[in-house]
């Protein structure tokens, strides 16, 4: 099999190349464990204007992989990152099309920066490797390879949800999306619902490509050892004291609207409200970085966040107990594996998700002995594997307060049992599963 070389916008950064944090950066870590591989994107930095000229590709090797990446100018940044692709593809492809806020300009930034990456990829390029792109940042780099005379095997790997074509045909220029992606010999989506979209929009379009599902997984036995020995960490015990008996919430989100911050709050609050007996027994932790931060939409949750959450510690609040714990700084892998093992409920809303790997986290950090409660929204691409855990619709404020008061009060028996049916899944499609599916499907292609 000839090399891998993996593409993707958001590449670790130095700092985190041993051990990266967030979805895509963890489980394509995994994938690249084996063999001499390349792994290429942006490298986080933007530059002005009159630096563009002198722009080259700046090479790092950490054991195996040899990262590559090339800086943005704060224009480009702006139009392919910031616009085309988190405020137009984004909301699209997490069927908010209200939120698009379409720009033909940016469409144009977004197209010349996806001909950049070809263009300066090509050099590095052997004739045997096996090229996989990944995510909607990057949907006509294949058909830009191939343009400049790749010939390799080119696969594309989705993260995000795909939309009904109903949805998606509100993109200026979709049809052309969609043909370009016949550039590509394996097209990998998180669920049956995706690929499903997808290969409609296919045919509708005309376009002879089929989407296959390759759901995502995280590495359990390492995420599980991570858990365990965190109980020994200083963190952990500050919080574990910090709880004084009381059951924990825990949520982990980046802070986007797609992650049902604002509508997971109501059902919190409406839990207060309907179950007397939980307040001041109870703490709810809600870890949510801050992610995107310049964006609009991004900026205007962040307030609404800031709010509600105000509003319902200045409500239900107490001289000595705060409802809700709110951080809006990320908090490193290895802690947070601690915090999930020891919180009683893990709080998992999106109102749409690609996958969630938050939820499989969760489960991976439990003690078998005791384990805590997952409540998962219907709309993580991780429910249709994850069916025993409480499952909600999170634009329902009261079935979250069920679930949430069903949820503390479960006995050990229903949990352990609940937990017994997620666990083998979480252990058997694995972010190195998922990469030698993919690969391997990849590597079988013969090009016309
Ligand atoms: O790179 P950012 O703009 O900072 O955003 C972080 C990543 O967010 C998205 O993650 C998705 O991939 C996960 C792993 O497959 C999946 O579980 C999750 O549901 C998705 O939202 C995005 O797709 C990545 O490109 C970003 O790097
Ligand atoms: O403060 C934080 C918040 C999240 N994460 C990690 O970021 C990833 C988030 O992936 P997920 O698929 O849940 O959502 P995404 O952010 O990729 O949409 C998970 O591995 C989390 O453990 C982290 O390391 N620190």
């Amino acid at each position: 099999m000839g090399r891998l070389v993996v593409v993707s916008n958001r590449v670790p950064a130095p700092r985190d190349r041993q051990q990266p944090a967030g979805g895509l950066a963890v489980a394509l870590r995994d994938a690249l464990s084996e063999g001499q591989c390349l792994w290429f994107g942006w490298s986080g930095q933007q530059i002005s204007e009159h630096e563009k000229a002198e722009r080259d590709v700046s090479i790092d090797h950490v054991e195996n992989v040899t990262y590559a990446t090339i800086d943005l100018t704060h224009a480009e940044f702006d139009g392919f990152y910031q616009k085309y692709s988190n405020a137009i593809l984004w909301p699209l492809c997490h069927y908010r099309a209200g939120l698009m806020e379409y720009n033909r300009k940016d469409r144009e930034v977004y197209l010349d920066v996806n001909e950049l990456f070809a263009r300066k990829l090509l050099p590095l390029l052997k004739p045997d490797d096996l090229i996989w792109i990944h995510d909607y940042h990057l949907f006509p780099l294949g058909q830009a390879l191939r343009d400049l005379g790749v010939t390799s095997p080119i696969g594309f790997f989705l993260h995000i949800p795909f939309p009904p074509w109903s949805l998606m045909k509100a993109l200026p220029g979709g049809t052309k999306l969609m043909q370009n992606m016949q550039a590509y010999d394996v097209i990998g989506l998180q669920t049956e619902d995706d690929a499903r979209n997808m290969n409609d929009g296919f045919s509708i379009c005309g376009v002879k490509a089929r989407a296959q599902v390759f759901p995502i997984g995280i590495d359990p036995e390492s995420f599980a050892e991570q858990a365990k020995a965190g109980e020994d960490l200083a963190e952990v015990q500050r919080l574990g004291e910090s709880l004084a008996g009381k059951p924990l919430i825990i949520g982990v989100d980046r802070l986007d609207y797609s992650k049902g911050l604002p509508e997971r709050l109501k059902g919190y609050e409406t839990f207060l409200q309907r179950y007397p007996e939980h307040r001041g027994k109870v703490v709810y932790l809600q870890i949510a970085p801050v992610s995107r931060g310049d964006v609009e939409e991004y900026r205007l949750l962040k307030q609404g966040l800031d709010e509600a959450v105000g509003r319902i510690n200045g409500s239900y609040g107490d001289f000595d107990w705060t409802p809700v714990r709110y951080l809006t700084h990320p908090v490193p892998r290895h802690l947070l594996a601690g915090f999930y093992r020891l919180a009683n409920v893990a709080l998992v809303t999106p109102l749409r998700d690609g996958m969630n790997l938050v939820a499989k986290e969760y489960v991976a950090a439990q003690d078998p002995e005791d384990p805590g409660v997952l409540v998962l929204s219907h709309f993580a691409g991780a429910a249709p594997e994850m069916e025993d855990a409480l499952l909600v619709n999170p634009h329902d404020a009261d079935e979250i307060a069920e679930a949430l008061h069903k949820a503390l009060i479960m006995p050990q028996a229903e949990r352990k049992a609940r937990w017994a049916l997620l666990q083998p899944d979480v252990w058997r499609v694995t972010a190195g599963s998922w990469a030698r599916d993919f690969i391997g499907t990849l590597a079988k292609v013969k090009r016309a």
